[in-house]
């Protein structure tokens, strides 16, 4: 057997469509999205990032070639150069000032999330951790193509979720995931069956804290 990115998502498609499919994201799609619910998603979001840069980080001190060393990189350069910046403009937009980032505290959604991603990556190998990171990176490009695909999404200024949609379908994003699904299928096709099944555990559970972040932003909670 030779395993590909798509069988972790074979692995567990229950979990792996509640998130993509999820009400905050269909909402967000058909401009039903509370406002309150999405400045909480956008606030705690910023936390998020700046946790997955150090994460990328991570990836670089456990890179034993320079092309890994050059992608963990380019994950990081990505998140804090483009990701960071488009998110704090989206911030300002939605009444969120810099100032207000700088002094949230992290929802415990939050902190499962993206503690658990560092623990996973600290305490294994770097397929670890690009499988924990792979949810993030594969899930927003789908959860973006998705809703296109979808008769109810409501696209352009009718929908005051457009932007998020646009920043997730861009060039930009949408190559960032292929590239991550390339590294993860030229790895995965070497491992065993046994080894499949510990990184299938990584993704699912990395996929249950996708669905509670989201939680978390249609329930306000902290
Ligand atoms: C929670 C979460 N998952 C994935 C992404 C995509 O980068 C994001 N910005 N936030």
């Amino acid at each position: 057997m030779v395993y590909q990115f798509e069988d972790l998502k074979k692995a567990c498609p229950e979990e792996w469509r509640d998130y993509i499919e999820h009400s905050f994201v269909t909402q967000l799609g058909d401009a039903t999205l509370a406002a309150n619910a999405f400045q909480h998603y956008l606030k705690q979001d910023y936390l998020f990032l700046i946790q997955f840069a150090r994460a990328f980080a991570l990836a670089a001190y456990k890179s034993p070639t320079l092309a890994d060393l050059r992608q963990a990189k380019d994950g990081m350069q990505a998140i804090l150069d483009t990701e960071l910046g488009l998110h704090i403009d989206f911030c300002k937009d939605w009444g969120i000032s810099e100032d207000e980032l700088a002094n949230l505290p992290e929802a415990r959604a939050t902190l499962a999330y993206t503690r658990y991603v560092l623990d996973t990556g600290n305490r294994g190998d770097l397929l670890d951790l690009h499988v924990a990171l792979s949810p993030c990176m594969v899930g927003y490009g789908e959860i973006a193509n998705w809703l296109n695909h979808r008769s109810e999404t409501i696209r352009g200024e009718s929908n005051p979720y457009d932007a998020w949609i646009a920043m997730y379908e861009s060039d930009e994003f949408q190559e960032a995931m292929h590239a991550e699904i390339r590294w993860l299928d030229d790895r995965l096709a070497e491992v065993s069956p046994s080894r499949f099944e510990q990184l299938t555990r990584i993704f699912r559970d990395a996929t249950r804290l996708e669905i509670d972040f989201w939680e978390m932003g249609l329930t306000l909670s902290d």
